[in-house]
């Protein structure tokens, strides 16, 4: 058996070819550079299928490298063959060549309809770019979203802050002013009054004319508060008819003169009814001895000397 694998006792190929120079090169070089080819590309084959382990096709890969390996073995046995005659090698190798081949063949022809239905460059590129546009969609409603939630809160945070009525700061907000400007004064050591404004007979207006003529009346009181305040000056409704106006940097005396020019203010307002609207407006002026509870206690105090005096006056 052995014998008659090896047995290359044949005619040598290169016999047919009658040993001419010309058709040497051509069967030679033909065979010669098919086979380093053959050599190369399953070696790129099999290094794809070990680099790439998202390619599914691994079996086909190495089915084609053993394929192309067989081809070369075929094709360097055809070289040798030239000058020796080992035919029985050269077709075992041709039959097992074959063999690859047709099981490489079936296996592409199973693989083919998934190979067909894989998506192609261009449109994975297509849906890359619609995802992008999908995130950049998103990315901007995303923004507007915060815009608006920012913008929301900013709205709430007045809201919270502001009475309904006057749209001045409701009482927690002036009060929250008050103490950070208590806070500020103890800290660097520096000066502020207060101002406690009660609007005088108040009861009267509503009671004769009307509780929505008395809310008209409160709303032009405050404007005609905020209007002689400076923009530093912190003014709220501090109760039902009692403004609470908060001023930095004021000493006693200032204090009173910008009250004196709120009374005026407030005792000018004129209304298409016939009553006239006047404040008594208590000062006090913070102390590093004092609280802010002391410190609207003693404008309170202020306010209650100025109604006792008759109303429509400042009193310290
Ligand atoms: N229209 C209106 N009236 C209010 C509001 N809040 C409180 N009041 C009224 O303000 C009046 C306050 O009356 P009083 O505390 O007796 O004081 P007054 O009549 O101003 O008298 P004096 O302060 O002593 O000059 C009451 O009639 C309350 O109903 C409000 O938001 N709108």
């Amino acid at each position: 058996m052995l014998e008659m694998v090896f047995n290359g006792s044949f005619m040598p190929h290169g016999h047919c070819l009658l040993w001419r120079w010309d058709l040497l090169f051509l069967h030679v070089g033909g065979d010669a550079l098919t086979g380093l080819a053959y050599a190369m590309i399953p070696i790129a084959l099999i290094h794809i299928v070990l680099k790439r382990d998202d390619l599914n096709f691994d079996r086909l890969f190495l089915l084609f490298a053993g394929f192309i390996s067989f081809c070369g073995i075929t094709h360097l046995l055809g070289l040798f063959n030239i000058w020796h005659g080992y035919y029985f090698i050269e077709g075992v190798a041709k039959l097992i060549t074959g063999l690859i081949s047709i099981v490489t063949a079936v296996v592409l022809w199973k693989l083919t309809p998934r190979i067909v239905a894989l998506p192609s460059a261009a449109l994975l590129a297509q849906r890359n770019q619609e995802l992008l546009n999908a995130q950049q969609e998103l990315k901007d409603i995303n923004m507007t979203l915060e815009a608006k939630i920012a913008e929301r809160t900013r709205e709430l945070h007045i809201q919270a802050s502001t009475d309904e009525l006057t749209s001045i700061l409701n009482r927690r907000a002036i009060l929250k002013d008050l103490d950070n400007e208590i806070n500020r004064c103890q800290r660097h050591h520096q000066i502020c009054s207060v101002l406690m404004l009660d609007v005088d007979y108040f009861k009267h207006v509503n009671d004769t004319y009307g509780h929505q003529v008395g809310d008209e009346v409160l709303i032009m009181i405050a404007d005609a508060i905020t209007q002689t305040c400076r923009q530093t000056d912190s003014v709220g409704r501090y109760g039902g008819e009692e403004f609470l106006i908060v001023l930095p940097q004021t000493d006693s005396q200032q204090a009173y003169e910008l009250a004196e020019r709120i009374r005026k203010s407030v005792a000018s307002i004129s209304t298409q009814h016939p009553f006239s609207v006047s404040c008594s407006i208590g000062v006090a002026t913070f102390d590093e001895t004092l609280d802010m509870h002391t410190l609207i206690k003693r404008a309170d105090e202020a306010v209650y000397n100025a109604k006792e005096k008759g109303r429509n006056c400042v009193s310290h």
